[in-house]
């Protein structure tokens, strides 16, 4: 019954010469299989297709949407009776195809079919009541579904796999493979995005990594320790933890990384205090300098802190520079580094006063101090965690499972492979790739699904 996969030979990746769907024409055609059968399927689609319905059965109404109806058939032009078959209406876009559809199952003999089709065809050609009815071209049905978004995906890769194993016969279904060409393109797009969220995922298991850093005395470790304590519950009274970095007037006083786990607004991060960053100090400051650069290259999520009083200074403007600056025309390296910023010890600042830099990027005031700005820094940076993990409760569906991911970037893979094929075969071959992975992350069901189709469309085996 199933031929296998044609290689090379004719069996080319060329478009059909069929018209472009929605071209507004009614289409009919013999869906089922030529020969002689019980039961032959003989379907419209498109604007004129209840009208050829009640040309064929007048003087009769169209029949009930969806429901199989008795009626006798009659040749509009002749009035000659042809058979008593059951009709369908299907209009759109509740229809295979989507548009206006019409279904009439005949006895199978060759007579009553090519009678019917005579006259479908007769009532377009004399231009009867039913303008624009004409035979379908190859795949035309197909088609039409796929311009209706009534085929997904799983589907689609089925036609292509029948149209490879069974259609050496006249009925290609060649035009179903420029569909597919535009399928894979749409999945690949959706497939990358998935793939980025899988980041998102493993930082909303293992934690954001969210560097401190600006130059000596900005307040780096003042705000370490605040969220800290935060993130330990003091602000909602809960017992605080411990502060844990070293908090001095004396500039350089951090000269390591710190790390500290903590739970922010729900999202877990790995909080990094790093060395005040700036030029000509000793040894130990520069490496403690040389670590918080490393540090800040690893970050998901850096907290820029600058001394509000202090903007004009020559470490603060460094710091933009080389810092802030570069972040916020997006991360050299591409990555999805984000950068908040913060002017901290607003307390020093006159009461009420303008902002003492419009010019700089957008930022928000804080005072270690005294707590003032805290609640608007806490929303900004739960905005910011929520961007870099996924919110849960809103966000896509996360990709949390390694084997998740494999299976996307397998069927990526395989669509880059199908994308060069030049062969049919090797085409076919690689969509079946593909589907394996997909349907190995949907779980069962595909290849049942998949044989439905073949052989509701293809009338295979019967
Ligand atoms: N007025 C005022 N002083 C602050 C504020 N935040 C921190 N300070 C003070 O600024 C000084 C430096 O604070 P740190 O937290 O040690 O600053 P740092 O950026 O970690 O400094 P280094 O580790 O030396 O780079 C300390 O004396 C703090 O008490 C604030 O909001 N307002
Ligand atoms: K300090
Ligand atoms: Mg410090």
């Amino acid at each position: 019954m199933k031929k296998g996969i044609r290689g090379g030979g004719p069996c080319t990746r060329q478009g059909s010469g069929a018209p472009a769907p929605g071209s507004g024409a009614t289409i009919f055609a013999l869906s089922s299989g030529q020969g002689r059968c019980g039961i032959a399927v003989i379907r419209t689609s498109g604007p004129a297709s209840g009208q050829a319905l009640r040309s064929l059965t007048a003087p009769r109404d169209l029949p009930p949407a969806r429901k199989a109806c008795l009626r006798l058939l009659s040749d509009p032009r002749s009035e000659e009776p042809l058979d008593r078959a059951l009709v369908l209406w299907f209009p759109g876009p509740q229809s295979f195809t989507g548009e206006d559809c019409a279904e009439f199952h005949v006895h199978g003999g060759p007579a009553v079919v090519s009678g019917v089709l005579q006259a479908l065809g007769e009532s377009a050609a004399l231009g009867l009541s039913v303008p624009g009815l004409r035979p379908a071209e190859a795949g035309e049905f197909t088609r039409r579904a796929f311009a209706h978004g009534k085929l997904s995906l799983t589907e689609a890769l089925a036609h292509v796999e029948a149209y490879i194993d069974f259609g050496e016969d006249d009925n290609l279904e060649e035009g179903v493979l420029d569909q597919a060409d535009s399928e894979v393109r749409e999945l690949e797009v959706a497939l990358g995005a998935h793939l980025r969220d899988a980041r998102r995922g493993q930082r909303l298991r293992s934690g954001a990594h969210v560097v401190v850093a600006g130059p000596p005395n900005a307040g780096k470790s003042s705000l370490v320790n605040l969220l800290s304590v935060w993130s330990g519950g003091g602000a909602q009274g809960r017992v605080g933890r411990k502060p844990v970095s070293i908090v001095s007037p004396e500039p350089g006083t951090t000269r390591d990384v710190l790390e500290t786990p903590v739970d922010l607004a729900g999202f877990p991060a790995l909080l990094s205090d790093t060395a005040g960053l700036r030029e000509g100090v000793g040894p130990v400051e520069q490496e403690g300098v040389r670590r918080a650069q490393k540090r800040l290259e690893q970050a998901d999520l850096i907290l820029a802190v600058l001394d509000a009083s202090d903007l004009a200074s020559a470490s603060s403007c460094n710091f933009l520079d080389t810092v802030v600056i570069p972040a916020g025309a997006g991360s050299p390296n591409g990555s999805s580094q984000r950068l908040l910023l913060v002017l901290n010890k607003s307390d020093l600042l006159p009461a009420g006063g303008p902002d003492p830099s419009p010019d700089l990027p957008p930022h928000l005031l804080l005072s270690c101090l005294t707590g003032e700005g805290l609640d608007g820094f806490l929303e900004a940076l739960r905005k910011e965690l929520a961007a870099l993990c996924g919110d849960p409760s809103t966000g896509p569906p996360l990709l949390t499972r390694a084997r998740h991911q494999h299976h996307l970037q397998g069927c990526l893979d395989a669509l880059g492979h199908y994308k060069q094929a030049k062969d049919l075969a090797l085409a076919a071959e690689a969509l079946r790739v593909a589907r394996g992975h997909l349907t190995r992350i949907t779980g069962g069901g595909g290849t049942e699904e998949i044989l439905d189709i073949i052989f509701r469309d293809f009338c295979v085996g019967k």
